[in-house]
């Protein structure tokens, strides 16, 4: 795409902002909004028309402002017992992992594949940002539909990459393929590199960004609700896969198509980071109207995206954003009418802006609304409620509770929970299923629905049969998201599934393991796993469990495996590591995935990003 990416390198001076990431500060000048698109370049003259580009190599701390800085030492949380950059969590399929030390060797270029131009065919532009721009992309071939994001190289000396470049791509190429095919997520199907342009081909998502919506402030609250939900549920996933947003706003959530309960799907995972439950993280990012106090105070853990959940749950609530009063009113107002702001006030009104819970809307909302967003957008985060509380929370909870549904109207969560899994837990899961085969009333529930689609009862599932019994009217699934789905229960791509693997994609493994039989199960799917009985999975053994006969084509994916497992780090896996692996990730919950049942019957395939 030779043409495409010299023009986008023409336009790098007018889109290069974009939400930073810093542990030196936001300089305290005004700027525009980070999103550069819809904007006109407003910065002054200490800007001279361009944000600050973010540092390429991180700088000294610099303190926040005094009357902060008195602030921050009032709220400051006790200290953590380490704070750092983010990494990557054991498990974590990187195709590198050396960009989180800040020591990176220089690149001149990343190794993707070549040949995009080859493959797809470009239409209309449907957005740009501070580094790429984004159009509709046609397989040549199957005449599928994608969103291509493409990204002009910035080059610093020699040839090298500028560092930052390089963190923001791997970044967003590395938690997108992390975080796998959850369906509150955009999609990222495969990764192009030219001599000046990296092209990300992705889910399109056809129906518009979010902020479109909370500009419209047309919204009931029941509306507002069922965002909120979904937005709840793709930071409670993220989560849960140890992936920290930190630019939780409007802007990053698209619609997946114009229907008017069309899902919702966070984009722009660029400056996202991989954090752990209780790890805390010491450099400043985000988008400054979203971000949370203790962002601006570097000291801050997963909850930092809560606040800024909290700040938009109140947008599409109220139309408006939360702070009042002297410190808050005229950058709420300005920010909303033209999205300008200074830091300085936004930076303010942050950490001591009154929060408005009394003005109209207010008085015609639900008190479980308001105590929702209340709970998100305290300033103590010790008392902000984790995603996964807040999908509990009152205010969120369907008329019809999931304990209480059919097991197959959530056969489109369990499909996603799997995903999510990782693929030696879920090699693993299917090792078990294959010893408890005999165990029919556990399974009951999943045999009849695989029986079901099972038409000529041969014992085995075509994936185009799955698919079909998938979309037939009972989920609203579009078809590029029924094939994500798909796809990772027929892992060695055969294209059919046998009972086990459907099975182990359906159990609830939370109460399997609870059973008094759970160590005879992991012992008897450890041998079988053993053919040799040598009493150790080794690298040779699991790129076989993994990736069958002909080995793996992600290089990570071994390594991966006895990241997570290898307890004892002696480079193979033995029963012992087996059964802490197995006993590790306990959180089973479907409330966290979208059932995706048809709300009016329609099979959701009215999306464009489906559309062959
Ligand atoms: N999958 C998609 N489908 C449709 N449109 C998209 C998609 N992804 C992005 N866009 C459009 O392109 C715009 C720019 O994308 P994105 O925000 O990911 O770019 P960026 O350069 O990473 O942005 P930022 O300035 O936030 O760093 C979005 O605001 C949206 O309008």
């Amino acid at each position: 795409m030779p043409a495409l990416c010299s023009l986008l390198m023409q336009q790098r001076s007018v889109c290069s902002r974009g939400p930073w990431t810093s542990n030196a500060g936001w300089p305290s000048t005004t700027v525009a909004h980070p999103l550069s698109r819809r904007r006109p370049a407003v910065a002054t003259s200490a800007v001279s028309g361009s944000a600050p580009q973010p540092p390429a190599a991180p700088e000294q701390k610099q303190k926040p402002g005094s009357s902060s800085a008195a602030t921050s030492q009032r709220q400051r949380p006790s200290p953590p017992a380490t704070t750092q950059r983010g990494q990557p969590p054991a498990g974590y399929t990187s195709h590198t992992q050396q960009h989180y030390s800040s020591n990176s060797e220089p690149i001149t270029s990343f190794g993707f594949a070549k040949g995009f131009a080859d493959k797809y065919k470009l239409e209309k532009q449907l957005g740009s940002g501070t580094f790429g721009i984004v159009h509709v992309a046609v397989n040549k071939e199957t005449g599928e539909r994608f969103a291509v994001k493409s990204m002009p190289k910035r080059f610093a000396s020699a040839g090298h990459l500028e560092p930052y470049y390089v963190r923001r791509v791997r970044n967003e190429v590395d938690i997108c393929n992390h975080l796998g095919r959850s369906l509150n997520v955009c999609y990222l199907y495969e990764v192009f590199e030219e001599k000046n342009c990296v092209d990300l081909v992705m889910e399109l998502c056809s129906g518009g960004e979010l902020w479109d919506k909370v500009k419209l402030n047309s919204y009931s609250e029941s509306d507002a609700r069922r965002l909120v939900r979904e937005i709840v549920r793709a930071v409670a996933q993220c989560h849960g896969m140890n992936v920290m947003l930190r630019d939780i706003k409007p802007e990053n959530f698209m619609f997946l198509d114009k229907h008017p309960d069309s899902p919702l799907k966070a984009i722009d995972f660029g400056i996202s980071i991989f954090c752990q439950t209780g790890q805390y993280i010491d450099v400043r990012a985000g988008t400054p109207i979203y971000i949370a106090p203790e962002v601006l105070r570097m000291n801050y853990t997963l909850s930092a995206d809560i606040w800024s959940l909290g700040i938009v749950a109140y947008q599409l609530l109220t139309g408006r954003l939360p702070f009042a009063g002297e410190e808050g009113l005229e950058v709420s107002e300005e920010y909303m009418a033209k999205k300008v702001f200074d830091n300085k006030e936004v930076f303010r009104a942050v950490l001591f802006a009154h929060l408005d819970f009394e003005l109209p809307p207010w008085d015609t909302l639900s008190g479980a609304a308001k105590d929702f967003v209340q709970a998100c957008l305290q300033r103590d985060e010790k008392l902000r409620p984790t995603a996964e509380q807040l999908l509990e929370h009152p205010w969120l909870q369907d008329e019809l509770q999931v304990s209480e549904v059919p097991f197959s109207d959530t056969i489109v969560q369990r499909l996603q929970r799997f995903g999510l899994y990782g693929r030696f837990r879920q090699v693993a899961f299917k090792a078990l299923v294959r010893n408890m085969a005999g165990d029919s009333e556990a399974l009951a529930d999943m045999r009849q629905a695989f029986q079901l689609m099972d038409t000529d009862q041969d014992g085995r599932v075509t994936y185009s049969e799955l698919k079909k019994s998938l979309q037939d009217g009972h989920f609203s699934l579009s078809q590029a998201e029924a094939e994500q789905l798909l796809e990772q229960v027929d892992t060695l791509h055969r294209g059919e599934i046998d009972f086990a693997e459907w099975a182990a994609a359906m159990a609830d493994w939370r109460s399997v393991k609870a059973g008094s039989d759970w160590d005879r199960l992991v012992a008897n799917a450890f041998a079988s796993m053993d053919p040799t009985s040598s009493g150790v999975l080794s690298a040779v053994d699991l790129e076989r469990l993994l990736c069958g006969e002909e080995g793996c084509e992600v290089p990570d994916m071994v390594d991966a495996a006895l990241r997570e497992a290898d307890a004892d780090h002696d480079g193979a896996v033995d029963l012992q590591d087996f059964k802490a692996f197995l006993a590790s990730k306990t959180d089973d919950s479907l409330a966290l995935f979208d059932s995706r049942l048809s709300r009016d019957g329609s099979d959701g395939s009215g999306s464009e990003g489906s559309q062959k």
